[in-house]
């Protein structure tokens, strides 16, 4: 395994007034430049370890056990990037998108006006938005769903993060667009170096995409491996489980196979 990029020991949740922790004790290593797909049921405590990573815990919530960061904790902007499930959750509804875009950029990197307006031009071409120059004076309801979640995470990488987290980004989203939606993620992390944390209820995309697979069960992680190994060998009844409840797993794959278009 490459370097370390977190090493995370026993680390628990608990929200503000639960009775039971979100996570339990979760222990593992991320190493640089990974992708590393968590999976599990719907509650099994994935997005609560995705918000621990990124600190974004609801206030009041307790959390123990460590993270250790290689070389740093990474921050909002150029550490990390998030995308949510509903773009909403990073789509400001009464901005344009250029506003929102060029605010992001100059937050995080020293550039004019003028230049943080061309790199958002740019971002939203690389992330394939019809018409880059035009979406930048629209706003959020301007645009089809697949259209906003290429825009939310255009948002997230427009800094250059280290690390990209993706909350079930597609997850809202049809099949197909689904795929293309990830096929892009997939790209941009391979070209930007990026360390790819992805949550999902799909073992076929976690499957196609992750290096490795982190399965959690009612707030605990029951197994991780290499991404084939947990599908083809897993070593948990669990994880057979959730295997044999996607018939689809072992037919192909949408990604790679779709054309563009779709939204
Ligand atoms: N803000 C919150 N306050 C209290 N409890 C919460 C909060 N967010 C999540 N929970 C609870 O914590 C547990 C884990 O939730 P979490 O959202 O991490 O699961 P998940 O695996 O991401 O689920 P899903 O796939 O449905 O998004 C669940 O029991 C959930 O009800």
């Amino acid at each position: 395994m490459s370097a370390p990029f977190a090493q995370i020991e026993a680390l628990s949740v608990r929200y503000p007034g639960a009775t039971r922790p979100a996570l339990d004790r979760l222990s593992l290593t991320i190493a640089q430049g990974e992708r590393l797909a968590v999976i599990g049921e719907s509650g099994s405590g994935k997005s609560t370890f995705a918000r621990a990573l990124a600190g974004l815990l609801p206030q009041g919530s307790r959390q123990s056990g460590e993270i250790h960061w290689t070389p740093e904790r990474p921050r909002p902007g150029a550490g990390y990037g998030y995308v949510f499930q509903d773009p909403g959750g990073s789509l400001n509804p009464v901005l344009s998108i250029g506003t929102q875009l060029v605010e992001v950029i100059r937050t995080h990197l020293r550039l004019s006006r003028a230049e943080a307006r061309d790199r958002a031009e740019a971002l939203l071409a690389r992330v394939q938005l019809p018409d880059p120059q035009a979406a930048l004076a629209r706003y959020p309801h301007q645009f089809s769903g697949g259209q906003r979640q290429r825009i939310a995470i255009a948002l997230a990488i427009a800094a250059g993060p280290a690390l990209l987290i993706a909350d079930e980004a597609t997850s809202a989203l049809d099949m197909l667009v689904q795929a293309e939606i990830m096929r892009l993620l997939d790209d941009l992390v391979r070209e930007m170096g990026m360390t790819l944390i992805f949550i999902t209820h799909d073992m076929a995309l976690a499957a196609s995409l992750a290096d490795r697979i982190a399965v959690l069960r009612d707030a605990r992680l029951v197994e991780t491996g290499p991404a084939r190994q947990v599908i083809d060998a897993p070593r948990e009844p669990y994880t057979r489980e959730l295997l044999a409840a996607h018939v689809d797993l072992r037919s192909p794959v949408l990604i790679g196979q779709t054309s563009g278009g779709r939204e």
